[in-house]
């Protein structure tokens, strides 16, 4: 019994009974002697109460708090107490099995029982009892081992309390690092990775000084040395530490979170160990599982199995490397402000027929600057031109703008809508020529009832045949300025201005721009329109609308439709056209794929981690289905979203 005891593996965070501790994985096998302070290695009803009262208590606590129901379930589900407890009954249950067979023996009448069975079940019974009852009295008394040996009796005051801690090596690492104290020279366990070796045995902390590794003294080693005498031990390693005195408490939250930036351990000089730490990319999920250290957390990439975790630099460590990095580049101005200054005179190079923009006042030359955007066909030639001819933005140079300079992690919740609540609005957004626009018509077409775009706001009068609300919203210069106006100034209800107010009753644009001298733009408020109908909104914004849709109101779900190889891209759009001016289409042409292309790489190098799904466009129909089932999914199935859109107010 003790030695199956003392093989289970249980999770070592959970403290069972005030001196319980869990037992150690098997996978590290850890012999636990101490010279002055007795570990006592035991599994307490005590403890499986206090878990028991433990789940009370977070399950109370979780329901007292207004959080999402399923972000609840999930956060219950993973915890580790929850894991510990299934441990637990799944011993348990191992044992009643075991009990159950005897008892199911019993009831078989004698003359079915196959004639090899020569043991009479009361006697197995009997003996099962006997165990079961001899198992309960060993640990009720305490009696099991190992047994220590007797403290010695002229033990000196100041005698440090030490602890042996026998690791038997696998091919995993230790999961701990090591650090060599400034000034005593001293070498000491810097962190324990979450879930590692180290961790799971529960017996080695951050802050435990080493004093032998593997019989031998580290006193005046380098840390190198000590890792050096470590790996070439076979079979098992004993460490003999001094164990901290304080441990930190370490509160154990769930917290998940969307990497704005890439990252690559191999490639920093700064990460305590490279070996130790785990890459992402832009737009991966990770679920930062301590946050103990101000400088490097410990997080898991998801989906993952691994029950590692891994270093990772904090979000202000990380934004620190990103404003040296930024600062390391040659200066190329920021897409955000780019996009304005390029577009108004890539359209004056354009030399597109017809009267030219007449001049803005200043008043709206100064806020268009701020957000320009083209839309829908008039502006398709100024968005292909302002991708083709500005730079690869890589690390730009504006630190109050940039995003990611400021936020490289976005915290994130799991969210499922309500089927009572609006729909997630759906936002395409691709390289000029890739489809968006053919995607978004074709969706719309699969189920008009579902399906709607957004009426647009142009100051151009209507033509004959078009419908005012229906096809256009036809507002006057001054009421769209209000509106651009109110984009950048001030808040939907500031009451102080009446005259605004009055003319902003239309909301505010989440991008506009300027064609032949009309302005046309896609209000918020022409979406929300949609979505309070109970139908889905499709349309397609420009990438520098991307913040603006991912608001609580409109939870926008964005797809970014990616131009397949250049060999496709020729392959398929063989009998396509491409919009050259309001009124042509032409086939395309070489150049234009290759535009396509290269464009498609700036947005992707700037927005990846905006990306809820990416579809290659390559074969049409195939494309459709597949927008078809990910618009489905994105309103009925969990999805990854800011947690600021759940519980305003949330930072880093
Ligand atoms: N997968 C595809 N295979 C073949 N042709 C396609 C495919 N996707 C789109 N097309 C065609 O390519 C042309 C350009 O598509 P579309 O107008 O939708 O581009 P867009 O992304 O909206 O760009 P822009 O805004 O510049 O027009 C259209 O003629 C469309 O029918």
């Amino acid at each position: 019994m003790r030695q199956a005891a003392e093989a289970q593996l249980l999770n070592p965070h959970c403290d069972l009974g005030e001196e319980g501790q869990w037992l150690p994985d098997t996978s590290a096998e850890i012999c636990c002697q101490n010279y002055s302070v007795c570990v006592c290695v035991c599994v307490r009803p005590a403890g499986l109460r206090q878990i028991l009262t433990d789940v009370i208590e977070e399950v109370r606590q979780s329901i007292s708090l207004d959080i999402d129901g399923g972000d609840v379930v999930h956060s219950l589900l993973n915890a580790s107490w929850l894991q510990s407890l299934l441990k637990v009954c799944h011993r348990l249950w191992g044992c009643c099995l075991l009990l159950l067979l005897f008892l199911l023996n019993l009831q078989v009448p004698l003359g079915s029982r196959p004639q090899k069975c020569k043991l009479e079940p009361s006697f197995l019974l009997h003996c099962a009892f006997a165990a079961l009852l001899s198992a309960h009295d060993t640990v009720a008394q305490r009696d099991y081992g190992p047994v220590l040996p007797p403290m010695p009796d002229e033990l000196p005051d100041d005698e440090e309390a030490t602890r042996t801690v026998c690791l038997v090596k696998n091919n995993q690492p230790l999961g701990a690092t090591i650090k060599r104290h400034e000034i005593t020279g001293e070498i000491f366990i810097a962190r324990v990775i979450h879930g590692g070796l180290a961790d799971r045995s529960g017996l080695l902390h951050a802050g435990d000084r080493i004093i032998e590794v593997n019989g031998f003294s580290v006193g005046g080693m380098d840390p190198e040395q000590v890792i050096h005498v470590q790996a070439r031990s076979q079979g098992t390693i004993m460490f003999k530490v001094v164990p901290i005195t304080e441990r930190p408490v370490h509160q154990e939250m769930m917290l998940y979170v969307r990497a704005m930036v890439n990252y690559n351990p191999q490639q920093d000089p700064t990460i305590p160990c490279a070996d130790a730490g785990i890459s992402f990319s832009k737009g991966d999920i990770l679920e930062i599982v301590d946050q103990t250290d101000a400088l490097w957390w410990q997080a898991r990439k998801l989906p993952s199995d691994a029950c590692c975790a891994g270093l990772i630099p904090s979000s202000s460590l990380l934004k620190r490397k990103q404003r040296e990095l930024w600062w390391s580049q040659p200066y190329l101005p920021h897409a955000c402000m780019q996009i304005c200054k390029p577009r108004l005179s890539t359209s004056a190079q354009m030399s597109i027929t017809g009267p030219r923009p007449r001049p803005l006042s200043s008043f709206s030359l100064t806020f268009l600057n701020s957000l320009l955007a083209g839309f829908r066909r008039s502006l398709r030639l100024c968005r292909r031109r302002f991708y083709s001819t500005t730079q690869l933005p890589g690390h730009t140079r504006c630190p109050s703008n940039c995003s990611t300079l400021n936020v490289p992690y976005e915290e994130v919740v799991r969210y499922q809508r309500h089927p009572h609540d609006a729909h997630r609005l759906i936002a395409l957004l691709g390289p000029s020529g890739v489809g968006v626009n053919e995607l978004r018509k074709r969706l719309i077409e699969t189920n008009p009832r579902l399906f709607q775009g957004a009426v647009p706001h142009t100051t151009r009068p209507p033509k004959g045949y078009e419908e005012p609300d229906r096809d256009y919203h036809f507002t006057s210069r001054e009421i769209f300025d209000s509106m651009i106006y109110k984009n950048s100034h001030i808040s939907a209800d500031s009451p102080s201005d009446d005259w605004l107010k009055k003319k902003s009753m239309f909301g505010r644009f989440l991008e506009y721009g300027e064609y032949k001298g009309n302005l046309y733009g896609t209000s918020i408020e022409s979406v929300k329109d949609v979505l309070s109908s109970g139908k889905i909104c499709v349309i397609d914004i420009e990438p520098n609308a991307i913040q603006a849709v991912r608001t609580h109101e409109l939870k926008a779900y964005v797809i970014y439709v990616k131009p397949p190889t250049l060999e496709r891209l020729r392959e398929s759009r063989k009998t396509a056209h491409i919009t050259t001016t309001y009124y042509v289409n032409r086939p395309f042409q070489d150049e234009d794929l290759q535009e396509m292309e290269a464009a498609a790489q700036k947005i992707e190098a700037q927005y990846w981690q905006f990306f809820d799904h990416v579809i290659v466009n390559d074969e049409l129909q195939d494309t459709c289905a597949q927008l078809l089932t990910v618009v489905n999914k994105s309103q009925d199935e969990p999805q990854w979203v800011p947690t600021s859109w759940i519980r305003p107010n949330t930072q880093l």
